[in-house]
């Protein structure tokens, strides 16, 4: 079946609409990232640079590391963003454009994110590196898709939902990073299930002058306990790449720099120092 031109939007020059890529620009392995600016703190590491291209907030690079090819790409914040980045990196390598059909054989990208987030527990400090086991989405982008089958956890996922239960207003979703990406990229770093959040201020448990409607919300979240898993860390990205990596069958992990400890109430006076780190440490282990 064909795919609609207002469903798969093709630019002109034969891009995709809102990364402005072609087929052929993204590598398998892909690193995303939140800041526009990360882009080039990740690529200033390349061996070479094949290519530089980008349109709104979606900033591209890809070269080689060693013998590998790797796509560094900003999504911007939010899972709203991460619609948009994981439907439209999919489309580019395993639907035909000049067909506007799906391919054949399908590419699985290895997607693996590097972002800056906020610890829940008072053992994970500030300047951690953390790897996210699962994504726990507080948001309602899989409100819209049919949940994928591969890596998730029902049993965890109503265990999670009774103790929200007060919190009526969410539909959690839960999905696992990939167990090989985890184990390689992840290995000996601390895990935990990392909360994605539809905001940065309430929606995050912080105060500045609007008043929040779930008061005790960051006791709430790190007070989460089922055998080996707890809540760890808070961000706005890893639940919806994880679910929509499942979905479309891809590989996911998320990297986080923990640059704000929440149980403490500080933040980070040396984020760029906790972020560089985190991306040597993934660039090493690809
Ligand atoms: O540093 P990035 O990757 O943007 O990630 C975190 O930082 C932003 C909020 O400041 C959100 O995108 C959150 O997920
Ligand atoms: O606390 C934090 C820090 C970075 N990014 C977030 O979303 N939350």
């Amino acid at each position: 079946m064909k795919i609609a031109q207002s469903d798969l939007i093709i630019n002109p020059d034969g891009s995709i609409y809102h990364l402005n890529l072609l087929p052929g620009d993204v590598a398998e392995t892909v690193i995303t990232v939140g800041d526009p600016d990360r882009v080039s703190q990740v690529s200033k590491h390349f061996d070479t640079i094949e290519l530089k291209k980008g349109k709104r907030e979606f900033i591209t690079h890809t070269g080689f590391v060693g013998k590998k090819r790797v796509t560094v790409l900003s999504t911007g914040i939010g899972t709203d963003n991460i619609d948009i980045v994981l439907n439209e990196l999919d489309a580019l390598v395993n639907i035909d454009f000049n067909a506007r059909q799906i391919k054949q054989e399908l590419t699985s990208l290895n997607i693996v994110r590097i972002g800056t987030s906020g610890s829940v527990q008072p053992d994970i400090p500030m300047g951690t590196i953390l790897a996210s086991a699962y994504g726990l989405g507080m948001d309602a982008l899989m409100n819209y898709y049919l949940p994928p089958e591969l890596n998730s956890n029902a049993a965890l996922l109503e265990e999670i939902k009774v103790h929200f239960k007060g919190f009526q207003k969410i539909n959690p979703y839960l999905n696992a990073a990939d167990e090989n990406l985890l184990n390689t990229i992840g290995k000996d770093l601390p895990t935990g299930i990392t909360v994605t959040a539809p905001g940065f201020y309430a929606p995050q448990g912080r105060l500045v002058r609007a008043q929040n409607a779930v008061p005790h919300f960051i006791n709430l979240v790190s007070s989460f306990k089922s055998n080996q898993y707890r809540i760890t860390n808070l961000e706005m990205e890893t639940a919806g790449i994880y679910a929509l990596a499942n979905v479309l069958g891809h590989k996911a992990l998320s990297i986080n720099a923990i640059l704000a400890s929440r149980v403490n109430f500080q933040f980070s006076s040396e984020p760029d120092k906790v972020v560089e780190n985190a991306i040597k440490l993934v660039l090493e282990r690809l």
